[in-house]
Order: structure tokens, then C-alpha cells, then sequence
């Protein structure tokens, strides 16, 4: 609900609030310029002596303003002429006529009101409305992805448009809130929603007398220009007519013959509030906030387009359920819980068998989980699991939503893994932990499917047709991910005389005229699925480049019976693969310069030096890497001494376990390292490790005494994205 909240009005409304963005950060440099350009309205001068230095120079004088940009002009008559000029305050001294440039002008109405009069003015008025609850949604909802307000200023991990979207918002949200709630306020003022105070000046009777120079009326002369806003003078030929005098304080009408106050009128709190409303949107007087206001509107095209990005993404990613029945309809909720989308085809799937079976079948992510209506019958969660057992993207926020859930109805967990993973359907376990343990009845006992089987899938359709008394079918075809053709180019074998054969394989797209074709876009650490020929089920592994490379760079370590990685060692040059990309968003370093620390073993360099290869900027790296033996399996050997050379990469520390020195394990650099390495991640270093479980499992048993002196502990530095793990 508050994801579509944010994302409705985001996408909707992102050109017209990126017009009022950008016009406000035009906006915002003024109130500097105007700090510049206007002398300052000095302390310890009287409107009086001010006053009277302006009507030495002009013949009729209407008034004497300070405007809210600091400009302090006199409006006169001069005979035939009439005009306004701006003045030094603290002289009188005319320096030229005050004009508002027509730039200024135009940028001031697209600003308040689109170019287009009333509508217009409501329109942008709705549009700060829409600000505000955009800001506090997607506060909120970064809050709820970084586990919750506390962790709001950690890392944030993703793709690059989530992490703009992220960096950018939270910089900016104060900013917004700030300039949309004041023009909000602002803008319903303008229709008069909210009064704006015009106290009529009461009823007063002059002397009547000749009028007295300005220079010597009392009130004048106890009035300091640092508190003026407005000076009108009394009529020429009125003898009864009065000076008006409005100050921060009030308003008061002097007798024009004896510079006697007769009336003051003071302003209200609803008078202070609008004048400190209008300060603190416009930054006029207030040069410095203006410049804040400005940068935090400049936040918000790339906000709007990042945003319309992530929108896309998610909605492109997401299946088509055809007879979706609303919630407040469905007997049956089936609710998915995936990463890569596969999951959602046996959920359209599993929602047509049951639809064509009669039954009203609402199905939705987990983390859109709604209460349930009186016509709920049944909860049937598909869930897979990813990372080393956690929760896919789409099931983030269930477990949370699920305790605030009133009605208990009979559930079915279904879980999507793969045995090969340690936590084999390890979310799928956690979700039905919790819902015994919340007293939430069972309607089958839960089913793990492995890597996607249709004939697992099939059974548990049986039994679950049984408990519903109706036959239920479920074919699944599992659709087949796009993929491209990928030509090896190149290959370097290592190993073999250890028993530990790994081949770094290098992939081109094959384009015409013998020319390489535009690889899908990558970075380091994300996955590619290999299809082996024969086989629907995709293999994964860590790239070990970037597709600004130029090429698809793996590192395959051959398994006994392997059918994925005995295909891929026996590619020659020339022999092509279908294949696809699949985004690793979690194993990236976190933005900044703060030192990193990537650890590996085996052919789990590979992405870690596609990151050192990445690293031009000379950020602080550090490689800590164990292989069997320096003359066969030494990876990346040559690459990563120019690496040190060219200062991509900071220090290398290699462990053989096979070695002349006797033999030494990773895990043995990380713990004689102690003193060094507590001190990189004092200063905030990220851990990327990859590799084996268990090379992974004694790295954590290493670092644990390393980080416990700082106050840390693994699980903390794994939640905050400091500590990331890319393990098989
Ligand atoms: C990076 C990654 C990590 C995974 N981790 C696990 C895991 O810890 N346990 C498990 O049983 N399956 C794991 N899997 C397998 C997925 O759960 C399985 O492929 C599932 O069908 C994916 O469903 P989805 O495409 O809907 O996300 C992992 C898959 C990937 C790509």
C-alpha cells in the first residue's frame, strides 16, 4: 500500500513536479544575488532620517518599501513622472530604478502557477500537497527496507537507480518536507483557505495642521529602518490624511503636522506565522536556507526519474495474472514471494487451476499482504529463498505484516530452493516457523520444490486439490529465460596438476562482419545463467567483469559429474553458449572511499578481481585470496601485480594450502592480519567475501575476535551491508 502510495503519484506527477523543482532551484539562487547586490539595512538608522534624505530628492514621495529580497525602493511622483527606485538605506541615496527582470518574472509564474492563472496556481498547490506525501512515503519506505528509522542512514544496497533514488532522497527529504509543506500552506493561503490577516486600520482624526519635514515626527524618529516594511506617506492636498507605518511589530498611522502616533494595530500570530512561512520557502532574508531549499529541489528530477526506473523494472518483471479477483472478494489469497520472477509463473499457474475450479483467487507479493475480508477462506504462500537462506525481495516485509493480521484462516507454504544451498528453502522454513508458532492453522503440511521441479509442483497440486475436495491440475511450463548466444574468446586453464581444475572463460557477443555485438549491461559479482545444451535449468556464476570491459569474463571450477561446469571446460574458442544476465544487487561495494576488503578462495576470485579491475579511482582495496599452489592455481597472478602497480589494488595476501611454506589456508592470513584488518573496518571498511561455504564459515570464525573489540559482531555488520557474502 505505501509502495503504490509513492509510486502513483511519482510516476504521474514527475514532469510537472520536476517543472517545479527546477524553477524553485532557479528561484533559490536569487535571495543570495539580492544578498549581494543590496547594501544591508543598517542597525541604528531612523526611518525618520531615511525618509527625509528620500524627500530631499523628489517632489512627492507615495512610499518607502523594504522588500522581502532586501531591497529597500522609494515609489514617487515627480510632476508628470512617477516611478520606483532603490535606495541605500542608510543614506537615502538613489541607485538607479528597481525593475524585476522579465527572466525572473517568468520563472516566478511557471514556478506558482505554471504560466496559467488560477488552474495553475492549484495545480502547483496539489503538486506541493503531492511532494509532502511523496517525501514522507518514501521516507518511510526506505526506512522499512534499511530495517527500520533507526538505520536510516546506512548503506543502501541495490541497483544504481535504487541507490540514487535512496542517496538523493534521504539528503533531500528535509528540504522537501520543508519547501512543500510551506508552499502548500502558501498556495491555500493564495484562495483563502487560510486567512491572511488585512486588519482595517481603525478610525482616526488628524490635527489638521501644516505638515512637519519627515525628518522631525517623533514616531518616525523612534522607528529603526531595521524593523521597516512599509513608510506611506499622507496625500499632499489631504490635511487629514496620515503616514501608515508597518513594521515587524504593527501597524500605525502618524499625525503628518505633529509626528503623533494616533493608532497602532499589532500583528498577529497568524500575520508572524505567513511572514515565516513565506521566509522559509522563498529563502528571501534568508540567503542560506534558499541555497539548501535549492539543492534539495535539485534532488528531485533525478529522484523522478530514478523512481519511473524502478517502477518500470518491477512492473516489466512482474507476470500478468489474468482474473485477478479484488482481496475483499477472494476465498483463496496466494501470496508470492520471489527474486528473479521465476516463482510467479506457478503462481499464474496454480491461480488459473483454481480459478477454472471455481474458486476467487486473489494473488499478490507477499509484502502486499492485506487484511483479510469475511469471505477468506484460505492463505496459500509461495515463497523462495535467496542470499544464504533469507527472504526474497518481493517477501521483505511479510513477516512483520503478518503479526498485525487479526483473522487466522488455514495456510499452505509452499517453498521454491534448491538443494544444493545449505538452507535449502531456508525462508519458506522461517515463514512456517512463524506462523505456528503466531497459532495459525495448517491446510497441508509444507512442501519444498527443488530447483523448480514441475513434477513436485504437480504432487503438491494433488494434495492440496484433495484437502479442497476437487480435482486440481497443475501443469507448469516453466518459461524459458531470454537469453543471448555468448562466443568464448578466449581461455586459461590452472589447476590440473593440483586436482582443482578452473578455467577463466572469456565470452564476446557475437555481432556481424566478424565484430563483437553489445553485451547486456553488468557489472562485477552479478550472475550469469548458463543454459547447458539439452538442459531448461539455468547454472549460475559470478561474473568476473564488467560489461564495460568488453567481455563476459567467468571462473568455472570443473565438479566431478558437474553437467554445467563439465560443458563449459570442455568450450574451445569459437564454441558459443545461450546465456542471460541476472543482477546481483547485494554484492556490491557500498559507494564512498572507505577501504574494502575482498577475501576469496578457489575460483572465487573471480568476481573480487573484476572489482579490483574496476577500482581506476584508487580506492583503498585489499585482497586477502587462498588457492592450492602458487606454480598451478594461482589465479589472476600477473593481472593482479599490475593491479598493485597501477595502485587499483592496495595489498594482496595469498594462502596455499599445498604450499612450500608448509601449507596456510585463507582464514591464516585473515587471523595473523588481526591488528591491520581491525583496524580497516574501524575506519569502515566493507567485507566482500566469496567463494566455497566452508572457505566462508572459517572466514567468519577468523574475523569474529577481529571485529568484537570494535563493538561489532558479524550478523551487525552483515545487516548494515558491510559485510557481503557471494557463497555456493
Ligand atoms: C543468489 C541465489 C541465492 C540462492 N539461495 C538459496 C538458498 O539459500 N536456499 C535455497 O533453497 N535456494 C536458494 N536459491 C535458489 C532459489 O530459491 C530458486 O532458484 C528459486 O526457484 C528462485 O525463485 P525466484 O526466481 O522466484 O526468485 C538461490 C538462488 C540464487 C540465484
Amino acid at each position: 500500500m505505501l509502495r503504490r502510495i509513492h509510486a502513483l503519484p511519482g510516476v504521474v506527477l514527475a514532469l510537472g513536479l520536476t517543472v517545479m523543482a527546477l524553477t524553485g532551484v532557479a528561484l533559490s539562487v536569487q535571495p543570495a544575488l539580492d544578498r549581494l547586490a543590496s547594501p544591508a539595512i543598517p542597525v541604528g538608522t531612523s526611518v525618520a532620517a531615511l525618509a527625509e534624505a528620500v524627500a530631499a530628492r523628489h517632489q512627492g514621495i507615495d512610499s518607502i518599501r523594504v522588500r522581502p529580497d532586501g531591497a529597500v525602493t522609494v515609489a514617487f511622483t515627480d510632476g508628470e513622472t512617477r516611478g520606483v527606485e532603490r535606495v541605500d538605506p542608510a543614506t537615502g541615496a538613489g541607485l538607479g530604478p528597481y525593475h524585476v527582470s522579465e527572466t525572473t518574472r517568468v520563472i516566478t509564474n511557471l514556478h506558482r502557477a505554471f504560466l496559467t492563472g488560477d488552474a495553475g496556481r492549484a495545480a502547483t498547490g496539489a503538486g506541493a500537497l503531492a511532494m509532502l506525501v511523496l517525501t514522507v512515503s518514501g521516507t518511510l519506505l526506505l526506512a522499512r527496507r534499511l530495517g527500520g528509522a533507526g538505520a536510516l542512514l546506512q548503506s543502501i544496497r541495490g541497483t544504481p537507480a535504487q541507490r540514487w533514488h535512496g542517496e538523493l532522497g534521504r539528503f533531500a527529504a528535509a528540504g522537501l518536507v520543508l519547501s512543500s509543506l510551506t508552499g502548500a500552506w502558501m498556495s491555500a493561503s493564495s484562495f483563502g483557505l487560510i486567512p491572511e490577516h488585512e486588519a482595517a486600520a481603525p478610525m482616526v482624526s488628524a490635527s489638521g495642521g501644516a505638515p512637519a519635514p519627515a525628518g522631525t515626527l517623533a514616531a518616525l524618529r523612534a522607528t529603526d529602518v531595521a524593523s521597516l516594511l512599509e513608510l506611506t506617506f499622507p496625500a499632499p492636498d489631504d490635511p487629514t490624511d496620515t503616514y501608515g507605518l508597518r513594521t515587524s511589530r504593527g501597524e500605525a498611522q502618524i499625525d503628518a503636522a505633529t509626528g503623533a502616533e494616533l493608532s497602532f494595530t499589532p500583528a498577529t500570530t497568524l500575520d508572524r506565522l505567513n511572514g515565516m512561512i513565506r521566509t522559509l520557502h522563498t529563502g528571501q532574508g534568508a540567503w542560506v536556507l534558499g541555497l539548501v531549499l535549492g539543492l534539495s529541489a535539485a534532488a528531485v528530477p533525478v529522484l523522478g526519474a530514478t523512481g519511473i526506473a524502478m517502477w518500470w523494472r518491477r512492473r516489466a518483471a512482474r507476470p500478468r495474472i489474468a482474473m485477478n479477483a479484488p482481496a475483499r472478494a477472494a476465498d483463496t489469497v496466494l501470496l508470492v514471494g520471489s527474486e528473479g520472477n521465476s516463482t510467479w509463473g506457478f503462481a499464474a499457474t496454480l491461480h488459473d487451476a483454481l480459478t477454472r475450479a471455481g474458486h476467487h483467487v486473489h494473488t499478490a507479493a507477499m509484502n502486499d499482504l492485506q487484511p483479510f475480508s469475511a469471505v477468506t477462506e484460505r492463505l496459500l504462500l509461495l515463497a523462495a529463498t535467496h542470499g544464504d537462506g533469507a527472504a526474497p525481495a518481493s517477501a521483505t516485509a511479510f513477516l512483520s505484516r503478518l503479526a498485525r493480521q487479526e483473522r487466522r484462516v488455514p495456510v499452505a507454504v509452499l517453498g521454491f530452493g534448491d538443494r544444493c544451498f545449505p538452507h535449502f528453502c531456508g525462508y519458506a522454513e522461517e515463514m512456517l516457523a512463524a506462523l505456528t508458532a503466531n497459532g495459525w492453522p495448517q491446510l497441508l503440511p509444507m512442501k519444498r520444490i527443488d530447483r523448480r521441479s514441475a513434477q513436485e509442483f504437480a504432487q503438491w497440486g494433488r494434495d492440496l486439490g484433495t484437502v479442497l475436495g476437487h480435482d486440481l491440475k497443475l501443469e507448469h511450463v516453466a518459461e524459458p529465460p531470454k537469453t543471448v548466444a555468448l562466443e568464448l574468446v578466449e581461455r586459461e586453464d590452472y589447476g590440473v596438476a593440483v586436482g582443482a581444475p578452473v578455467a577463466i572463460l572469456r565470452f564476446r557477443r557475437p555481432g556481424t562482419d566478424g565484430k563483437a555485438g553489445r553485451l547486456p549491461s553488468f557489472e562485477p559479482g552479478d550472475l550469469v545463467g548458463i543454459l547447458p545444451p539439452g538442459h531448461p535449468m539455468p547454472r549460475f556464476y559470478s561474473l568476473a567483469s564488467s560489461s564495460c570491459d568488453g567481455m563476459l569474463e567467468i571462473c568455472v571450477r570443473l565438479r566431478a559429474g558437474g553437467l554445467c561446469s563439465t560443458f563449459l571446460h570442455a568450450l574451445a574458442p569459437g564454441d558459443r553458449v545461450e546465456a542471460f544476465i541476472r543482477a546481483n544487487p547485494t554484492f556490491r561495494p557500498a559507494a564512498g572511499r572507505a577501504p574494502l576488503i575482498l577475501i576469496g578462495a578457489g575460483a572465487g576470485i573471480g568476481p573480487l578481481a573484476g572489482l579490483v579491475r574496476a577500482n581506476a579511482a584508487g580506492r583503498p582495496v585489499h585482497l586477502y585470496w587462498g588457492g592450492r599452489s602458487p606454480s598451478s592455481d594461482f589465479l589472476y597472478e600477473h593481472e593482479l601485480a599490475q593491479h598493485l602497480a597501477e595502485k587499483r589494488l592496495t595489498s594482496l595476501q595469498t594462502a596455499f594450502s599445498r604450499g612450500p611454506d608448509g601449507g596456510a589456508y585463507v582464514q591464516d592470513r585473515i587471523a595473523a592480519d588481526a591488528p591491520r584488518l581491525r583496524e580497516l573496518i574501524r575506519q569502515g571498511a566493507q567485507i566482500l567475501v566469496c567463494g566455497g561455504r566452508d572457505m566462508a564459515q572459517a572466514v567468519t570464525w577468523a574475523l569474529d575476535p577481529i571485529v568484537r573489540p570494535l563493538g561489532l559482531d558479524l550478523p551487525t555488520l552483515k545487516s548494515s551491508g558491510r559485510y557481503v557474502e557471494d557463497v555456493y
